[in-house]
């Protein structure tokens, strides 16, 4: 593959434009190409890693092949290997008929094992063998078949302790970890959080063909002040949540709920990155099946024309107010940045902000 993940801002369905993730997407991007070795994903719960994996699997040469999720501890351990590695007739009582694993079901493509932290010592040695011999043994079987999976797993334990620990496999361990990567905590990212909130208005306003709810700016800063111990899957479960219940509307302080009303982190604490217009317009060029996040736009407002005429003024400075707001939210209140794309100039823009009042 010839993307230069770093210079975009988009992977897949994933999105960001700290630092942190444009060098994820180079690693992703190169591990990808590759295709063979094993890669272990480590990371906070809702950090993304199942995205990562199939990331890697849909840009490697195997993307025709299946991509395979286990969740090693949703299953139960007396199920696991048998879900895994498949049974042959008469294997176990109930077992009528032979049935292939997981793991053969991946051959051509990637086994993708979720909470590897939580697989029992038997079924690492299993595991193992699958990894060294690149052959794979059905419960009750005698004679192993070859397999050409790759396999990618994730855990957000700390492997390394598991292992100090005595409860995980040091050479398993080595094995996964040829290919490290990490997903890093929305906390350490806070500038991802406005493009995130972006796709996430846009993913479910689309569903309901609603108008954008749109965040305000104070707001917006007030969630990047918030430290995300759910990380991204809270943040798209709270956006759901607010596009439901404010339809078209802007959320301010007021609407979020209390446990997200954090002191707002100050304009200048957040890393420089790419405005949030090269992030759309970049997201946008990808091809067909990748995010697209909208670029849209403000409803002018409502107009009734009646024998007395219409309030001109009161119009105009309704439909001002909205697209300063959209301006600053754009560019997370940053008012040089807003009156640069309002074509105003910044003294105007403040002095615009202080005499409508507005919500900044
Ligand atoms: N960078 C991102 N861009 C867009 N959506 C994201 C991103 N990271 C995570 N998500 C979304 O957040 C949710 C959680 O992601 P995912 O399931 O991949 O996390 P995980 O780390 O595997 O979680 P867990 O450890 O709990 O299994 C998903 O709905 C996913 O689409």
């Amino acid at each position: 593959m010839t993307t230069n993940a770093a210079a975009r801002s988009g992977f897949g369905s994933m999105i960001g434009r700290s630092s942190q993730m444009l060098e994820l997407f180079e690693l992703i991007s190169c591990v990808a190409e590759e295709g063979e070795s094993t890669v272990l994903v480590q990371g906070e719960s809702g950090t993304g890693k199942e995205l990562i994996a199939r990331a890697i699997h849909e840009n490697s040469p195997r993307k025709n092949g299946h991509f395979v999720p286990v969740n090693c501890a949703a299953i139960p351990d007396e199920l696991l290997e048998s879900e895994l590695f498949g049974y042959v007739k008469g294997a176990f009582t109930g077992a009528q008929q032979s049935k292939i694993g997981r793991v053969q079901f991946a051959d051509g493509g990637t086994l993708f094992l979720d909470e590897i932290g939580d697989m029992k010592p038997n079924l690492q040695a299993k595991l193992l063998r699958v990894l060294q011999e690149r052959e794979v043994e059905q419960v009750g079987g005698v004679k192993p078949s070859k397999v050409d999976v790759r396999v990618i797993a994730a855990t957000h334990q700390n492997l390394e302790k598991l292992v100090e620990e005595g409860t995980f496999r040091e050479d398993l361990y080595y094995r996964l970890a040829v290919i490290p990567l990490q997903a890093p905590p929305l906390r350490d990212r806070k500038e991802d959080i406005p493009v995130l909130v972006e796709k996430f208005i846009v993913q479910f306003s689309r569903r309901k063909s609603d108008q954008p709810t749109r965040i305000d700016p104070l707001a917006m800063r007030s969630l990047q002040g918030y430290a995300w111990p759910g990380n991204v899957r809270e943040l798209e479960n709270l956006i759901q949540r607010l596009v439901i219940l404010h339809r078209g509307k802007f959320v301010t302080m007021k609407e979020l709920p209390e446990k997200y009303r954090c002191e707002p982190i100050p304009e200048e604490e957040l890393p420089l990155s790419l405005p949030v217009e090269s992030l759309v317009s970049e997201i946008e060029a990808q091809p067909a099946g990748t995010v697209a996040v909208a670029t849209s736009d403000i409803e002018a407002p409502e107009v009734v024309w009646s024998d007395e005429g219409i309030d001109f003024n009161a119009l105009i400075s309704e439909f001002e107010d909205k697209l300063i707001l959209l301006a600053l939210s754009r560019t997370e209140g940053n008012k040089k940045e807003a009156a640069r794309l309002l074509n105003l100039k910044r003294t105007t823009l403040i002095e615009k902000i202080k005499k409508k009042n507005l919500p900044v």
